[in-house]
């Protein structure tokens, strides 16, 4: 990436801007290939979901995911460019893309400032290949033509576009401005309100059939097969009188209840969101240290204090439940070893409580060796323990047979990374795929020998509960 020295606050305005666009054409002339242009300035306090909603279109891309605990959110709409890519090369196939896109860009800007720069929104579904028909490619990425992120009390706006050797400047330059425009109007104390559809779900159909799932699952552990799958239920709700429902507006409900998870939308572009308030990391690297972690095995929150910690104290020594997420951490071990990472842990799980469900959990460390980036990390963990089995192999094998419905981005790895290789995913849980008037929730359990289908089947129920209550309203 080519940094430029120009300082885009001494520079906002639209002639400054022409000239510093022609100049980006003459650097495209010189290689003869399009380069993307980034720009970024720290803008006054905003949030940038309150800036999603006031340019939400349904038909164009988003990318949202909030930590309101680690006072932390990211924005970004409207794609410059996009990769999709499929297959058990597709991580690699998405790293190349990032690579040649960041080889030819051009960056304006404060590059310290929090989120400065181009950013890769990406996103795997749970298996390698999805299904004919299915709204989410198997790994898509995109780059949003504007980008807002809230990072310690810091607010940093980007905008991205695209120079090609032939481009018309005038009009580039006016587009760009537009966006500036736009940004700097959600920021301004008159700032509009957006009328988001009341659409609330309220009729829904479950896929049948789980505990009997569950059952089988458990005949296949029996018989040797794996020791660890983990099955999903899907329920689907609708809006009476096919109001659509707003993703933007569950994902409002969804930052408040939960705090400490990763609440998130993805748009595809064509009418589709994955949204939801996921508990689980999958991978952090910041300044070349990785973050992961192991969580499994799940309890309910108790009504007073001493209920709750009795429920964790329990969770906490049932045999069952640490050897489930043991399998997870052993997993975790086994895939980044290899790659030279010098893992640090606790011995012993801790618990990690949401506001309707504790779970045994392990956060797991590494400085990053020289040579491995964040995607060949991502592509030999995903899909953990906690969400697929062990051995992989063969538990994932039998997913899609015995849940009978397709996961798509359910379980998936969501996230994004900047110029430098560091970035955040995080796992497609506690979610639901947002469809006009329709939603499709989704809720999974780990299941290992002696589980009992009716308990995995209360797990799920405790686990819809979260995008549930915020998707009725
Ligand atoms: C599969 C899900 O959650 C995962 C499974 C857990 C379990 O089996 O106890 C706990 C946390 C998550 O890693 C889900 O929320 O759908």
């Amino acid at each position: 990436m080519t940094i430029l020295p120009i300082d885009p606050t001494a520079n906002a305005n639209p002639v400054a801007l022409l000239d510093f666009l022609e100049q980006c054409r003459a650097m495209a002339v010189a290689i003869n290939r399009p380069r993307l242009v980034s720009i970024t300035l720290e803008v006054p306090a905003l949030d940038p979901l309150a800036v999603l909603e006031l340019i939400f279109e349904p038909n164009e891309r988003h990318f949202y995911v909030e930590r309101p605990a680690e006072n932390c959110a990211l924005a970004g709409a409207e794609a410059v460019l996009e990769f999709s890519a499929r297959g058990g090369q597709r991580f690699a196939d998405c790293q190349r893309f990032i690579d040649s896109t960041l080889a030819d860009a051009i960056a304006v800007g404060d590059q310290t400032a929090p989120f400065a720069g181009p950013h890769f929104f990406t996103a795997y579904s749970f298996f390698n290949d999805t299904e004919p028909g299915e709204p989410f490619e198997s790994a898509g990425i995109f780059v949003p033509r504007w980008q807002v992120a809230l990072a310690n009390g810091r607010t940093t706006a980007v905008a991205n576009f695209i120079v090609t050797p032939d481009s018309d400047i005038t009009a580039l330059t006016k587009k760009v401005w537009h966006a500036h425009q736009k940004v700097a109007e959600a920021a301004s104390p008159g700032m509009g309100k957006s009328t988001l559809p009341r659409g609330l779900a309220t009729r829904a159909t479950a896929t049948a059939g789980y505990r009997a799932a569950v059952s089988r699952a458990l005949e296949l552990i029996a018989a040797g097969e794996f020791h660890k799958i983990v099955l999903a239920r899907a329920i689907d709700f609708a809006a009476p009188d096919a109001v659509p429902l707003h993703p933007l507006r569950i994902l409002n409900g969804l930052r408040q209840r939960f705090a400490d998870c990763y609440s998130f939308s993805l748009a595809n572009g064509r009418g589709q969101s994955f949204i939801g308030a996921s508990p689980e990391r999958l991978l952090r690297v910041r300044d070349r240290r990785l973050l992961t972690e192991a969580l499994a095995g799940s309890a309910p929150r108790g009504a007073s204090a001493s209920e709750d910690a009795a429920l964790g104290a329990t969770l906490l020594h049932n045999e069952k439940d640490v050897r489930e997420q043991r399998h997870v951490l052993d997993s975790i071990r086994r895939r980044l070893e290899p790659l030279g990472l010098k893992l640090t842990h606790p011995a012993q799980p801790g618990l990690r409580k949401l506001a309707n469900v504790q779970h045994l959990h392990t956060p797991v460390e590494a400085p990053l060796p020289d040579g491995v980036r964040l995607l060949d990390a991502l592509a030999r963990l995903h899909p953990t323990p906690a969400v697929g089995g062990t051995p992989r192999e063969a538990a994932v094998a039998r997913i899609r047979e015995l849940e009978g419905f397709p996961r798509g981005l359910y379980a998936g790895a969501i996230g994004w990374i900047d110029a430098h290789g560091n970035g955040e995913f995080f796992v497609g849980l506690r979610s639901a795929l947002i469809d006009g008037p329709n939603a499709r929730l989704y809720a999974g359990a780990g299941i290992v020998a002696g589980s009992s289908p009716e308990k995995e089947f209360e797990e799920t129920e405790i686990k819809f509960r979260a995008i549930r209550d915020a998707l009725l309203g």
